[in-house]
C-alpha cells in the first residue's frame, strides 16, 4: 500500500493573464481551482498511472471539503484525512503571466491531538508499504516532524519517499529514505551555494546519499533530471521537448512516475524514465499527467 501525507493541502487557484501588474486591477483570461499540495498531487498522478494510494494529512473548513470532494469525485482517489478543529485549508494562488508568481498560504494551526491522530493512523503501516511525505508544514509545527515520523516507522521496514526542503529533508536522511527528490534550487539551498552543472549536482547528491538516502533524484525543470541509485549508478537525461503550459506539480508528478515505474518493473532505469515523462507530461498540460501522455513522452527519453 502507498500512503501519501500532505501536512498542508491547498486549493490551487491557477490564473492566466498576459501581464501581471502590481498595484493595479488585473483582469484574468483563465482561472481554475484545483486541489493541491505535493503529496496529494502524487496520489492523483499515481491514480492516473493505474496505481492506488491513500491520501492523508490535515484538512479543515470549506476549502478542506472541496479538496476532499475533488480527490474523491474528480480524481477517484482514496482519502483518509484528519479534520482539524478550526480554520481553513489554505488557498495557493498561481499566477501565470509574463513570468510565474506563486502565493502559498501559511495553512491552519495543527494541534497536538491531530498530530497524535496521524501517528496512530501511520502506526498501521507495515513492511512493504510506502509512505510519501511531501510539501511544507505550517509554520506552527516544529521542523523535526518528518523526522519523528520516520524514526517511529523505520523499525517496521516501511519505505519512505520524502520531497521537502532544507532541514525537513536533511533531518530524515539517517532513516534511509528509499527516495528523495530535491530540485536543483533546493539542493543548492541545503548546501548554501549555487549548484548548476551536472558534476556539481551529482557531487552534492552523493553527500546526501552518504548521509543515508537510498536513491537521490534531482529535478532540473526544463533541463531534465539526474538519478543516483543505491546500486551506485548515476543517470542523467534531458527533459523531452514540448510547450510549457503549467509547471505546478511537475516535481510531484515526477515522484509519482518514478514510484509507478519502479513498482511495475523493479528497475531504476524504467523508474527514472517514467518519472521524467510524468514530470514533463504535467508541465505540458493544464492538468496533472495522465497515462496516455506519459507513455508517448517515454519514447523521447534517452538516458
Ligand atoms: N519546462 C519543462 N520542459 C520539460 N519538462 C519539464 C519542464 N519543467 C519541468 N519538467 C519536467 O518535470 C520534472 C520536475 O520539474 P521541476 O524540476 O520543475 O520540479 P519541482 O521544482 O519539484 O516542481 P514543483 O515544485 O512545481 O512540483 C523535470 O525534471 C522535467 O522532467
Ligand atoms: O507550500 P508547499 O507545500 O511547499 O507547496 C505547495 C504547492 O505549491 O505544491 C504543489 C506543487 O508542487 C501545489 O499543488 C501546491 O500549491
Amino acid at each position: 500500500m502507498i500512503y501519501t501525507v500532505t501536512f498542508n493541502p491547498s486549493l490551487d487557484y491557477i490564473v492566466r493573464l498576459d501581464a501581471f501588474k502590481t498595484g493595479a486591477i488585473n483582469r484574468l483570461k483563465y482561472e481554475k481551482i484545483l486541489c493541491g499540495g505535493k503529496a496529494i498531487n502524487v496520489s492523483i498522478v499515481l491514480k492516473n498511472l493505474g496505481v492506488s494510494s491513500i491520501a492523508s494529512g490535515f484538512t479543515v473548513g470549506f476549502t478542506g471539503m472541496e479538496i476532499k470532494r475533488q480527490l474523491k469525485d474528480v480524481f477517484n482517489c482514496s482519502c483518509d484525512f484528519i479534520e482539524l478543529p478550526q480554520g481553513n485549508s489554505r488557498i495557493n494562488v498561481k499566477i501565470k503571466a509574463d513570468s510565474e508568481t506563486e502565493l502559498n498560504g501559511q495553512g491552519p494551526n495543527i494541534p497536538q491531538e491531530a498530530i497524535e491522530a496521524l501517528f496512530q493512523k501511520l502506526d498501521g503501516l507495515k513492511k512493504g508499504d510506502f509512505l510519501v511525505l511531501a510539501g511544507s508544514i505550517p509554520n506552527t509545527l516544529p521542523n523535526d516532524i518528518y523526522e519523528r515520523i520516520l524514526k517511529r516507522l523505520y523499525p517496521k521496514g516501511v519505505s519512505f519517499v520524502v520531497d521537502a526542503e532544507g532541514k525537513l529533508l536533511l533531518n530524515v536522511l539517517e532513516y534511509k529514505p528509499f527516495l528523495i527528490k530535491p530540485n536543483n534550487h533546493e539542493l543548492s539551498g541545503m548546501f548554501g551555494k549555487t549548484l548548476k552543472t551536472a558534476p556539481e549536482l551529482i557531487e552534492h547528491a552523493k553527500i546526501l546519499q552518504r548521509r543515508g538516502a537510498r536513491n537521490v533524484l534531482i529535478s532540473r525543470g526544463g533541463d531534465g533530471a539526474i538519478l543516483i541509485t543505491e546500486k551506485g549508478d548515476c543517470m542523467t537525461a534531458p527533459a523531452p521537448k514540448g510547450k510549457l503550459i503549467n509547471s505546478v506539480g511537475a516535481g510531484d508528478s515526477m515522484v509519482a512516475g518514478f514510484l509507478a515505474g519502479y513498482l511495475s518493473s523493479g528497475d531504476y532505469k524504467t523508474a527514472f524514465r517514467t518519472g521524467i515523462a510524468a514530470g514533463s507530461a504535467s508541465a505540458f498540460s493544464d492538468n496533472l499527467a495522465v497515462s496516455k501522455d506519459v507513455n508517448s513522452l517515454m519514447e523521447q527519453i534517452i538516458l
